[in-house]
């Protein structure tokens, strides 16, 4: 279990997240919805150990987070992690040695489902092709912590789709997932659990099973949210 408790976090006076408290359980997977700029992916970093809390408490299995927790978690975003001049097997290999809950083989069988060459090389691919390879990538580890910030952006609905059936049936079923994305409607289908957050304060903080989607897309909650209509 994760937790975080009374998370602040400032950038010089700025204050951008502020009583972040969280219980995350293993097995579920979180979508963290939001505006542009209400700091999502500064608390992912947190949680990634890229970006340092400036109060409060972050706990993984009721211990304090280490960097060496590191290792179990993996994190991506829309910006570039390969070098052009590789090849996709290149990057699984560089992944494979870098990562010792990487599973090569699951990540090639993978790199296939998703449509891509092992022998094409990276800077030849689309930008819906580099963010498949991403996701394969990231799920392909045996991580406990696996956070996605946007990994549909710009992608059209047959890239997303690979991508969200991919995440939903092949991570790790016990590791712990939260995704980002301002397609709401896309990524409801594969949540367990919708947090959204403003101004840097999470204001929802609920099981998808209790919202009526059956009446209601879980856009509608989003809007409603945050125009206060
Ligand atoms: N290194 C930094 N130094 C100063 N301010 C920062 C830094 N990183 C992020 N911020 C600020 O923190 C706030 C939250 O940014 P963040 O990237 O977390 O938002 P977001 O919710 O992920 O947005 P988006 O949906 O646009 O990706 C923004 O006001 C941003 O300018």
């Amino acid at each position: 279990m994760i937790e975080l408790v009374n998370i602040e976090k400032r950038f010089g006076n700025k204050r951008v997240l502020r009583n972040i408290n969280l219980n995350l359980q293993e097995g579920k997977v979180y979508g963290l919805f939001g505006p542009n700029g209400v700091g999502k992916t500064t608390l992912l970093k947190i949680m990634a150990g890229y970006n340092k809390k400036t109060s409060g408490e972050y706990k993984i299995n009721g211990l304090d987070f280490t960097y060496e927790n590191k290792d179990h978690i993996t994190f991506i975003s829309d910006k570039e992690i390969f070098y052009g001049w590789m090849k996709i097997k290149d990057a699984v290999k560089y992944y494979k040695d870098f990562f010792t809950d990487f599973d090569e083989e699951k990540c090639l069988r993978l790199v296939k489902m998703m449509k891509l060459e092992a022998d094409d090389k990276i800077n030849v691919l689309s930008k819906g092709m580099k963010a498949r390879l991403k996701v394969a990538l990231a799920i392909s580890r045996n991580a406990k912590l696996y956070l996605l910030d946007e990994p549909l952006g710009g992608l059209d609905p047959v890239s997303r789709k690979i991508i969200l059936d991919t995440i939903k049936t092949l991570m790790n079923q016990n590791g712990i997932l939260i995704i980002t994305s301002h397609l709401v409607n896309d990524v409801a289908d594969i949540i367990d659990h919708v947090l959204f957050i403003s101004e840097g304060e999470i204001i929802l903080d609920t099981e998808k099973s209790k919202l009526d989607l059956e009446n209601y897309k879980l856009e509608d909650y989003y809007v409603k949210e945050y125009l206060n209509v």
